[in-house]
């Protein structure tokens, strides 16, 4: 198994409502140009033979200061003033006169040439229509930034609050291109509550952009890095680890073909005003193997976020289904502790939190690595050590000894259940 920290990172980020920036503490970046899409379905292991070159996000995100929802700031560029009050540059042929079909959601799909406006359930949008609903790519409107591009807040013809996430050069980043792809193509085959939902996106030249759901409150980790008058508390959190797991078994189990999410991390869950969690960000995401044609996993370049990713799956480069379940252990545990999974600035036993944590749980002194923010209440402390135990399993070292997401998600429920008889 490799240790996280030497693991690439090819990603930098600011979090939105902060303005930090982030820099990677990991020692070197992948080259784009040796990226290798080789992937196939297989029960046999292929270490070492595959081209394999590991690209994995970074996980040093700097949030510096508390959350604060990433509102645009009021400006003459708010989405209360006239929407005359700009014009969107012409756009050569993409024809803002495209008429649109239903997918029986609130906006309009397309019915011009493209290929994707042909298949069932993908949604395009012309340039001029992006334009308008983000005024130009208003800097007011820009809610958050990420490896793949800027994210905007944007509003659609009919009044649909949505955000618009605009990659950076794709031509000169493959990576991105293909993370586009996997995100348009993941997105068009889902729909559950706990997963942002799809309105469509645009792919024009140089342009690629993908339009989903606006999520109001956040990401899970920037409340989890809020200072006291604001903390998360410990019934919100296990709401958002059930709405997580919900969300990674729906993946899993009832979509057409099993996904994979392959990103499944704090500062990917974002939340609604009511905390309620939805699972973001696709670029990652693949379909796994083909169980009925008797394939036990899909061999392909590891991707992932480091801190959360499966060892096993870095080492064998074999993914299933329980790569996102090692990670959701990771989620946990991020949870319970409030901490990051990897705190670089700590002493050397306490930096890579998981495996802090799960030492001292099994050490009898899990009460020790409670976010020190909590209660510690007789109910905090049950369902804290009835959560690591799960933790614990999902944190396996070999895959075929973690549990499902759905036996995952079943398992919070009864936590919850015995929490708010607790808790009263
Ligand atoms: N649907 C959304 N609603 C509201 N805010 C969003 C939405 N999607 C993204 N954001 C904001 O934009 C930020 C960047 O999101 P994005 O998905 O682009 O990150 P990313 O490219 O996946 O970053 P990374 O790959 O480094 O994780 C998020 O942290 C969040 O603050």
């Amino acid at each position: 198994m490799k240790s996280p920290n030497s693991l690439f990172s090819d990603r930098r980020r600011s979090s939105s409502g902060t303005g930090s920036i982030s820099s990677s503490f990991m020692t070197h970046s992948p080259s784009t140009s040796t990226y290798s899409s080789t992937t196939t379905s297989s029960n046999k292991s292929t270490p070492g033979k595959n081209p394999v070159k590991i690209a994995a996000k970074t996980v040093a995100e700097a949030f510096v200061s508390c959350f604060t929802p990433p509102e645009p700031k009021p400006s003459s560029n708010n989405f209360g003033d006239s929407s005359d009050s700009f014009k969107a540059p012409s756009v050569a042929s993409d024809g803002g006169s495209e008429k649109r079909r239903s997918r029986g959601r609130s906006i309009y799909a397309s019915e011009s040439n493209s290929i994707h406006a042909k298949e069932a359930g993908s949604v395009k949008f012309t340039m001029g229509e992006i334009y308008k609903a983000t005024r130009n790519f208003s800097p007011s409107l820009k809610i958050g930034q990420g490896g793949f591009g800027i994210v905007y807040k944007g509003r659609l013809e009919d009044g649909t609050v949505v955000a618009i996430k605009r990659a950076k050069n794709t031509i000169h980043d493959k990576h991105l291109g293909v993370e586009f792809q996997s995100e348009v193509r993941t997105l068009e085959k889902i729909e559950h509550l706990n997963l942002v939902k799809f309105y469509g996106f645009l792919e024009r030249g140089e342009e690629r952009i993908i339009v989903v759901e606006y999520v109001p409150n956040g990401t899970l980790r920037e409340h989890l890095d809020c200072g006291p008058g604001n903390v998360l508390d410990f019934a919100s959190r296990l709401d958002i680890g059930i709405d997580v797991g919900h969300a990674i078994t729906y993946l899993h189990m009832y979509t057409d073909h099993p996904i994979i999410h392959r990103d499944i991390k704090s500062s990917n869950i974002l939340l609604t005003e009511n905390l309620r969690a939805k699972v973001a960000d696709f670029g990652f995401a693949r379909l796994a193997a083909d169980t009925e044609s008797g394939a036990t996993h899909v061999s392909t370049q590891v991707k992932g976020t480091a801190g959360y990713l499966d060892p096993e799956y870095l080492s064998t480069y074999q993914l299933t289904e329980k790569s996102d379940v090692y990670s959701f252990g990771v989620l946990l545990v991020e949870l319970v502790t409030g901490r990051r999974p990897i705190e670089p600035k700590r002493e050397i036993k306490e930096r890579i939190t998981a495996r802090w944590a799960m030492k001292k749980f099994t050490n009898g002194d899990a009460i020790l690595t409670l976010d020190p923010r909590l209660e510690r209440s007789a109910a905090n402390s049950l369902a804290m050590e009835k959560i690591y135990e799960l933790a614990l399993q999902c944190l396996a070292p070999h895959r075929h000894n973690r549990p499902t997401m759905r036996k995952c998600a079943e398992i919070l429920w009864s936590i919850r259940k015995d929490y708010k008889e607790l808790a009263g």
